[in-house]
């Protein structure tokens, strides 16, 4: 194997098929989440078959953090079953005839001891699973299920980890009860992760790089922060737009049940989720929570008033609606406003503004 020194993911692939064309050069982060996001059929699903191994695509190039597992010009191409990489699908496929401990234990002999960076006992405690390994695989539920195919997935020391709509297939409570384990595998493990999801908020909540992919191409490859703030990209037409931030619990209102998050451009109160002091916590907020005013106002309800700075001002998919970038002490919010408060308002790239956000509507 050739060995380059970036500590990245570089992926170089063109594939026609009849009526479709991938065509991508990426350069991501070696480590954390990357999110690819896109519309049904933008060739998410291709792209992960191509690294995995799986798509043959003649010509490529692909390298995970120095070792490179595919560049054709140098007839380097290794096999799926040597790539060192972990494949999470929508459904967890488990061995009908194996309890769960035999399904977590299958693979494992491909991967010589010393390549073991997490242990099997690793991953079953990171997905909260040591109660189901004596149990069948068609007596677990759909969560749990999925839970023991990532758990699998990990226990194979991936140098990376693929997850295809991972949370797909589950409904709306399951994925809440699987974000937190992926959230801690995101906060505990140095692997980098390929994320493919339709959802806005596991992307919120789990990515810290963003590919949006549009027919086949890479539409923009960012940090998620930037990406979502970007006006001239699709996601800002969404009903739910809006960026996330990264801040810090820095004290905490007992007598209201509310936690105060500082982040660079300020502070918020949020509900009190159960978070202790000094953690570390994403706030999501959404363009159409965000008001603004040319004041402070402290004879409103709203508990959050930030100082902002207007960037710009871009269309919106409704005629009625404008959306606004703002810059916060160096974070990025965007707020949905009507046209007619925005020329009511007078608001302009470099105008002072304070933006409004209610407690209730942030996210965490
Ligand atoms: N083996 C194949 N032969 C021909 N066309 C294919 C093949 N595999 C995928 N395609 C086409 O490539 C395009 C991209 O498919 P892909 O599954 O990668 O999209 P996706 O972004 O993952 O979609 P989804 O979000 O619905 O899973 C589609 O038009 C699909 O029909």
């Amino acid at each position: 194997m050739t060995a380059t020194i970036s500590a990245s993911v570089r992926a170089r692939f063109r594939l026609d098929y009849p009526g479709f064309a991938l065509d991508v050069d990426l350069d991501l982060p070696g480590k954390g989440v990357t999110a690819l996001f896109g519309h049904s059929g933008s060739g998410k699903t291709t792209l992960l078959r191509a690294i995995a191994g799986l798509e043959r695509v003649p010509g490529g190039y692909l390298a995970v953090n120095g070792n490179v597992w595919q560049d054709d010009a140098r007839g380097v191409f290794l096999p799926t079953h040597l790539r060192p990489l972990g494949y999470v699908f929508q459904e967890a496929s488990l061995f009908a005839h194996l309890n769960i401990r035999r399904n977590l234990e299958y693979g494992l002999k491909r991967v010589a001891e010393q390549h073991r960076k997490v242990s099997l006992a690793h991953a079953i405690e990171l997905l909260g699973i040591g109660h189901l390994l004596e149990r069948m695989p068609d007596a677990l539920s759909g969560g749990e299920r999925q839970r023991v195919g990532i758990a699998r997935a990990l226990a194979v020391s991936p140098q990376l980890l693929l997850m295809d709509e991972p949370l797909a297939a589950l409904d709306l409570k399951l994925k809440g009860e699987i974000l937190p384990y992926l959230e801690r595998l995101h906060d505990e493990l140095d692997i980098p992760v390929l994320y493919v999801s339709h959802s806005p908020d596991e992307v919120a909540r789990l990515a810290d790089h963003l590919v949006l992919m549009e027919k086949g191409k890479v539409l923009a490859s960012g940090g998620l922060t930037e990406s979502l703030a970007r006006l001239d990209l699709p996601l800002s037409q969404h009903e739910d737009a809006g960026v996330v931030l990264a801040g810090t619990i820095t004290a905490c209102d007992t007598q209201w049940h509310l936690n105060c998050v500082s982040f660079a451009g300020g502070q918020l109160w949020v509900r009190d989720n159960g978070a202790s002091l000094q953690q570390k916590l994403r706030l999501r907020i959404l363009a159409r929570d965000v008001s603004l005013t040319l004041t402070p106002h402290t004879d409103s309800s709203i508990l959050n008033v930030v100082s902002a700075t207007v960037i710009e001002l871009g269309d919106d998919h409704h005629p009625a609606l404008t959306l606004v970038r703002l810059d916060a002490g160096g974070t990025p919010l965007l707020a949905r406003l009507t046209r007619r408060s925005a020329a009511s308002l007078d608001l302009y790239p470099g105008r002072a503004v304070w933006a409004q956000i209610k407690s209730v509507a942030l996210i965490q």
